[in-house]
C-alpha cells in the first residue's frame, strides 16, 4: 500500500504555501516534516486529511485518489488518516473514557451519537487502547485536569479508535515539557512499529526528528528541499532547511531543538488508583 501526493499546490490568494510537492510513502514508515515556521507543514497535513483542499494536484492511497472523494467515502478517508494536533483537542469537561469513545464518532449513527451512548464493545476498544498508552488509570478523570503529555496520550488513544492506517501529527510535542514530548514521541513510535500505522509528523525540533523518524521531509517556502533518512541531513541540508541567518552563519542545530526545563514536570503525577474497569461498568 503506498500514499502518494502528486504536485500538490495550496494557495492563499498569491501566497503559495504549498508548492508542487510530490511524496510517496510506503504503508507504516514514520516521517517527521521539519521546516521553518510558515513553510508550508501545517498546511501539507491538512491537505492530506482533506481539512483544507489542494488548489491543484492530487493525493492517492492504494491506488484510490483520496483528494477526489466525498461524502460517506471521504469520511472514511478521514477516518483511514487520524490527525493529532498540538493543543490535543479534548473536550475538557468530559472524562478521559468518553473522549476516546468519540474518536469512535465516524463509525456510529448520528442518532447514537448524540445521546453519547457507548456499546459494550466500544468500551472494552477505549480501555485498551488507554492501556497500550499507559493511561487507563486516569479514564474516569476529567480531560482537562491531566498533564499535557497525559492529554496528548489520550488524543493518540482516540485516534487509535478509528482503526486508522495513518496517523497525521500536528506538531504534536510543540506544546509539551521534555520529559512528556518523549512519552508522547515514544507513544508515536511504538502505535507505529506494533501496528504498521504510518505515522506523519511535523516538528519543530530537529533532534526530535532525527532520534524518532526514518524518514525526514525538509520543507521551506511551501518546497520540498530535503527527503532522506536522519543520516542524509548533513549540516548543509539543514541550511537548506532553514535558510542561513542574515551574517551568514547558517543555523546553530542547538537553536532547534529541545531545552531542558525541570521545574515544568508533570508527567504521570495525577494517578488516582482507581480501578477504571469496574467503574465504567465492565
Ligand atoms: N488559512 C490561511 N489563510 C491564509 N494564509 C495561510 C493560511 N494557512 C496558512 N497560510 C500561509 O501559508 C504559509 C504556510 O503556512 P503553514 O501553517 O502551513 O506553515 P507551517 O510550516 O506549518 O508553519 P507553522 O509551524 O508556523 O504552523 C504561511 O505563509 C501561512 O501564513
Amino acid at each position: 500500500m503506498m500514499f502518494e501526493l502528486k504536485d500538490v499546490t495550496r494557495r492563499f490568494g498569491n501566497k503559495l504555501a504549498v508548492d508542487t510537492v510530490t511524496l510517496a510513502i510506503p504503508q507504516g514508515q514514520m516521517v517527521g516534516v521539519i521546516g521553518r515556521s510558515g513553510a508550508g507543514k501545517s498546511t501539507l497535513l491538512r491537505m492530506i486529511n482533506r481539512l483544507q483542499e489542494p488548489s491543484s494536484g492530487s493525493i492517492h492511497f492504494a491506488g484510490v485518489e483520496v483528494s477526489g472523494l466525498r461524502g460517506r467515502a471521504l469520511r472514511n478517508w478521514q477516518r483511514d488518516c487520524a490527525m493529532i494536533f498540538q493543543q490535543f483537542n479534548l473536550v475538557p469537561r468530559l472524562d478521559v473514557l468518553t473522549n476516546v469513545m468519540l474518536g469512535r464518532l465516524n463509525h456510529r449513527s448520528t442518532f447514537l451519537s448524540l445521546l453519547n451512548i457507548f456499546t459494550r464493545e466500544e468500551r472494552v476498544h477505549a480501555i485498551a487502547a488507554l492501556e497500550r498508552l499507559g493511561i487507563e488509570q486516569t479514564a474516569l478523570q476529567a480531560a482537562g485536569t491531566l498533564s499535557g503529555g497525559q492529554q496528548q496520550r489520550v488524543a493518540i488513544a482516540r485516534a487509535l479508535m478509528q482503526n486508522p492506517k495513518m496517523v497525521l501529527a500536528d506538531e504534536p510535542i510543540a506544546s509539551l515539557d521534555p520529559l512528556n514530548a518523549k512519552i508522547v514521541m515514544d507513544a508515536l513510535r511504538d502505535i507505529n512499529e506494533r501496528e504498521g500505522i504510518t505515522v506523519i509528523t511535523n516538528l519543530h525540533t530537529l533532534d526530535t526528528a532525527r532520534n524518532y523518524c526514518e524518514r525526514i521531509v525538509g520543507m521551506a517556502g511551501g518546497r520540498v528541499v530535503f527527503d532522506g533518512t536522519p543520516s542524509d541531513l548533513t549540516g548543509e541540508a539543514v541550511k537548506a532547511i532553514y535558510g542561513t541567518d542574515k551574517d551568514g552563519a547558517g543555523i546553530d542545530e542547538a537553536m532547534t531543538s529541545t531545552s531542558i526545563n525541570p521545574a515544568s514536570e508533570r508527567a504521570d503525577n495525577q494517578t488516582a488508583g482507581i480501578q477504571p474497569l469496574a467503574l465504567a461498568g465492565l
